[in-house]
């Protein structure tokens, strides 16, 4: 593999972005991809996979290259040189690449990957945060697990499409695709590729949506014509799923706080022709007391700490602190009493997170049902998700029946 200077250049000041700037990598890949209409796919693969490995390996790359932050340029192009260095790729003799050791590289790396808080690049923090919340061995297959790039994953939808024909029909537009096992609605691409681009995508057959994720909507067990909130519904991704389910027919009201993602999600719920949704946004608590005892399903997306999707969101290892954690607990707790008075007397909720650790998932729900408010609710069943044995995101789910 050769290097090309523009695009090494593109991946430095991404970095800065990201490390300088508080950028979040999803944002700074975008950004910097705009820069030039002219870089191909692979160069584009280029920047973005480079860019997301270096700040998944920020502190073993740190370590090894004997940097501090706060970076400045000249020690962003020492972690790029550890990057090439330990994938075997040779390097050109730019100045600011010169006199990299990287005999000494090899060395430091074989000696740090003794350290699981090194091998693994995370904060000292979250190394004893995963082995409060398990055991040491499962910990180091999670924590592994959670550092491998993720496989891009389709749904389906159903509204417009067949999974048979979705498959056909990207492969004429040369993507190869699988089915998973388990997982009806979802392909997995053969190789990584940017689907925006495809007219499948902009037609509404699918939407990118990891294996996990796509578990959750189908636990809810929706039926056509019920009415279904989805209370903390963000962008969309779940709501549009559960329009599927519905196939459109009865009321699915998609509440957050933030106008801007309802916003977007009524974008793509017009690309998937979904017509049942309808969004409100969260302005008082009124709008959450106008509902109660009204839905015959609820899905509470709680925002969480996204430990389980770390594989697409390294930077979560770097942005998320120690003190954020009684917080995000507390917010959930406070959703779960609010949100759950939405069930109707015979109706559902589910309860799901991004997160692996028990704290946000079943002593959360253990919690609630010792309530005042989960009194009237049982538990009728949960998943815990974990990246090392399902291969795919981190995530919980329980499904719980208002008596
Ligand atoms: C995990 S994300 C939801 C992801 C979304 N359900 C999806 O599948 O794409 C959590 C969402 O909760 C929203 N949120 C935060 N505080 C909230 C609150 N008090 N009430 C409702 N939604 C809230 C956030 O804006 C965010 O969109």
């Amino acid at each position: 593999m050769r290097l090309h200077r523009n695009l090494v250049f593109a991946v430095v000041d991404g970095l800065d972005l990201i490390f300088n700037e508080g950028v979040y990598a999803s944002k700074a890949v975008e950004q910097i991809l705009k820069r030039d209409k002219r870089w191909g796919s692979r160069d584009r693969g280029f920047i973005a996979e480079t860019l997301y490995d270096i700040v998944r390996w920020k502190r073993l790359y740190a370590e090894i290259a004997e940097v501090r932050e706060p970076f400045d340029r000249s020690n962003f192009f020492r972690l790029f040189a550890v990057w090439a260095v330990l994938r075997g790729i040779p390097l050109p003799n730019w100045k600011q690449l010169e006199d990299t050791p990287a005999r000494r590289i090899k060395g430091r790396f074989d000696e740090l990957s003794k350290i699981r808080k090194y091998r693994e690049s995370i904060p000292d923090w979250m190394d004893e945060l995963g082995l409060e919340s398990f055991k040491e061995a499962f910990w180091e297959k999670e924590i592994h697990a959670l550092n491998q790039p993720a496989p891009v994953v389709l749904r389906t939808n159903t509204l417009k499409t067949s999974l048979p024909f979705l498959r056909k029909h990207l492969l004429d537009e040369g993507i190869a695709t699988d089915p998973i096992q388990g997982y009806p609605h979802a392909l997995v691409l053969k190789e990584r590729t940017n689907v925006f681009t495809t007219q499948a995508f902009k037609d509404g057959l699918f939407e990118v949506q990891d294996a996990s994720s796509q578990l959750v909507a189908p636990m809810l067990e929706v039926e056509p014509g019920m009415r279904v909130i989805d209370a903390c519904a963000g962008a969309g991704g779940k709501s549009l799923h559960l329009a599927a389910l519905m196939e459109n027919k009865g009321q699915l009201i998609g509440l957050d706080i933030y106008p801007q993602k309802l916003h977007e999600l009524k974008r793509r719920a017009r690309r998937n022709g979904v017509h049942n949704l309808e969004t409100r946004l969260i302005e008082s608590t009124k709008t959450i007391k106008k509902l109660h005892g009204k839905a015959d399903r609820v899905l509470i997306d709680v925002p969480c700490t996204g430990l389980g999707v770390l594989r697409r969101n390294p930077d979560t290892k770097w942005k998320l602190q120690p003190s954020d954690l009684d917080g995000i607990t507390e917010t959930q707790k406070q959703l779960l009493t609010d949100y759950s008075k939405m069930v109707k007397p015979g109706g559902k909720m589910v309860y799901a997170t991004c997160s692996i650790l028990p704290r946000e998932n079943s002593e959360q729900i253990e919690e609630f049902l010792k309530s005042p408010e989960g009194n009237s609710f049982e538990l009728e069943k949960e998943r815990h998700v974990f990246a090392h044995s399902s291969g795919y995101d981190g995530f919980y789910m329980a499904s719980l029946r208002s008596k």
